[in-house]
């Protein structure tokens, strides 16, 4: 891959998007919409633990090794029963058409042509159908917002494994949204504008809880005609095929979407959850269960114990608490408690191929990259968001070769060393 880009380089063929990651976001903060960039660059609070994660990575370096053999560099692993191309997933990122309006279907097409796996989210803007069909034979995996409704909980589960989900994600850490100041100024959710809730209104479930709240609303004003619950299941399909951006304010004023967002904002999370759910969890699906959100060792050990299947070590891009630590900081002692027993996945921070060299060093298995290819996918849509994950993937392939590391095995802590020190590890 690597060596497809410089060519292209050397023949003077600009890159459609920027290769370096300040450039990048700098130009995706161009393009987009003022909410739009500030909701998907925004963190938590004074943002620094979104600082923290980044910051982290210059706590380490890579110390190269020289006449190894790299010829032919091996990035390619096996993961739940799928060969990944390199050790790169998308992670999943909700509300996508804020950033572009062909949104999830351009980021699976995207994945899809480089082989790579997508998380869809719980928030995406496209049915994870639609997008899983997109995708063709690529592995898809599916996030999952635990419901307070066990029965939309179970049928998200169930779209997923029907979908061909290779995983469940459960994300653990957004029970509640964090506080996020960027938005707050703005005052701008997008739930509350009705984006970001495609899998909810494509949802049977959903449908009728939606029905059910539109019911007895109407009984209760004694005037307007109640509809039946298939009306309602009816108009909620059709809510999938929304523009997208445009007259937002015409659909909110309507009854029904307005009844959508408010049933989504009633069943969206469930705070009280605790490691005792798991179980029903795990009698639901045979996918793999993979828990998204984990930073502490003892954590990492509980979710072991309850027969976890993999973790993602990550503090949701520091998107939820301000003054936590660098999800970075976060890997080396949960992979040391884990000690091999389930795949870690690492994400949080990671801007470069360099930077997934040394979350890979450090003992994840594969990373997931999030906020570079939002700023692709804002920039050029389906060819921004493939440009970006072919930088980063075609900056790791060259980083391995150059550190003397010729296959995943090779990148180990034996690569890295906290910087400034005058000694290997
Ligand atoms: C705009 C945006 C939306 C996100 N939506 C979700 C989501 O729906 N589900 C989820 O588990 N994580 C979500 N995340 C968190 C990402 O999966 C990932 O943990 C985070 O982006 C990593 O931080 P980084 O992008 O700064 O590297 C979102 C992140 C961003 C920036
Ligand atoms: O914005 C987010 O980070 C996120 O994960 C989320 C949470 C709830 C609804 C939509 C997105």
């Amino acid at each position: 891959m690597q060596a497809a880009i410089y060519r292209e380089g050397v023949f003077g063929r600009r890159p459609v998007v920027p290769t370096s990651p300040s450039a990048l976001e700098h130009a995706a903060r161009r393009r987009m919409s003022r909410r739009a960039y500030a909701y998907v660059a925004g963190s938590a609070g004074q943002e620094r633990t979104a600082q923290a994660n980044v910051d982290a990575f210059e706590r380490w370096q890579i110390v190269p090794r020289m006449l190894r053999d790299v010829s032919t560099p091996d990035v390619g692993l096996d993961l739940f029963g799928d060969h990944l191309p390199a050790p790169l997933l998308l992670a999943p990122i909700g509300v996508l058409e804020m950033a572009h309006h062909e949104a999830d279907l351009a980021v699976g097409r995207a994945a899809a042509s480089l082989g790579l796996p997508a998380i869809l989210s719980s928030q995406a803007s496209r049915p994870m159908e639609q997008v899983a069909d997109a995708m063709g034979t690529t592995p898809h995996w599916f996030q999952l917002y635990w419901s307070n409704n066990d029965d939309l909980a179970q049928s998200f589960v169930q779209r997923a494994e029907a979908s061909g989900a290779s995983a469940l994600v459960v994300t653990l850490d957004t029970h509640s949204l964090g506080w996020r100041t960027r938005d707050l100024d703005l005052a701008f959710l997008p739930f509350a504008h009705g984006l970001g809730i495609a899998q909810y209104t494509s949802d049977p479930v959903f449908a009728d809880l939606v029905a059910q709240r539109v019911a007895s609303g109407s009984r209760a004003d004694g005037h307007q005609p109640r509809p039946t619950p298939a009306a309602v299941r009816a108009l909620v399909s059709m809510a999938r095929h929304y523009p997208g951006d445009d007259s937002l304010t015409t659909r909110l004023r309507s009854p029904l979407p307005r009844a959508a967002v408010e049933t989504f904002l009633d069943v969206f999370s469930r705070p009280s959850l605790t490691w005792r759910d798991l179980g029903w969890l795990r009698d639901q699906t045979t996918l793999p269960i993979v828990l998204k959100g984990i930073q502490h060792p003892d954590d990492a050990a509980q979710a072991l114990d309850a027969g976890v299947d993999g973790l993602v070590v990550s503090n949701h891009g520091g998107r939820q608490v301000d003054d936590a630590i660098g999800s970075l900081d976060a890997l080396p002692g949960v992979v040391d408690r884990v000690d091999g027993r389930v795949p870690v996945l690492f994400d949080s921070g990671v801007r470069s191929g360099a930077d997934v060299f040394v979350a890979l060093a450090l003992g994840a298995t594969a990373v997931c990259l999030g906020r570079p290819w939002v700023y692709g996918l804002a920039l050029a849509g389906e060819r921004g968001v493939r440009t970006v994950l072919q930088h980063v993937a075609a900056e790791l392939e060259l980083t391995m070769a150059l550190a003397g590391c010729a296959s995943l095995a090779d990148v180990d802590r034996r690569a890295v060393t906290p910087a400034g020190r005058d000694r290997t590890p």
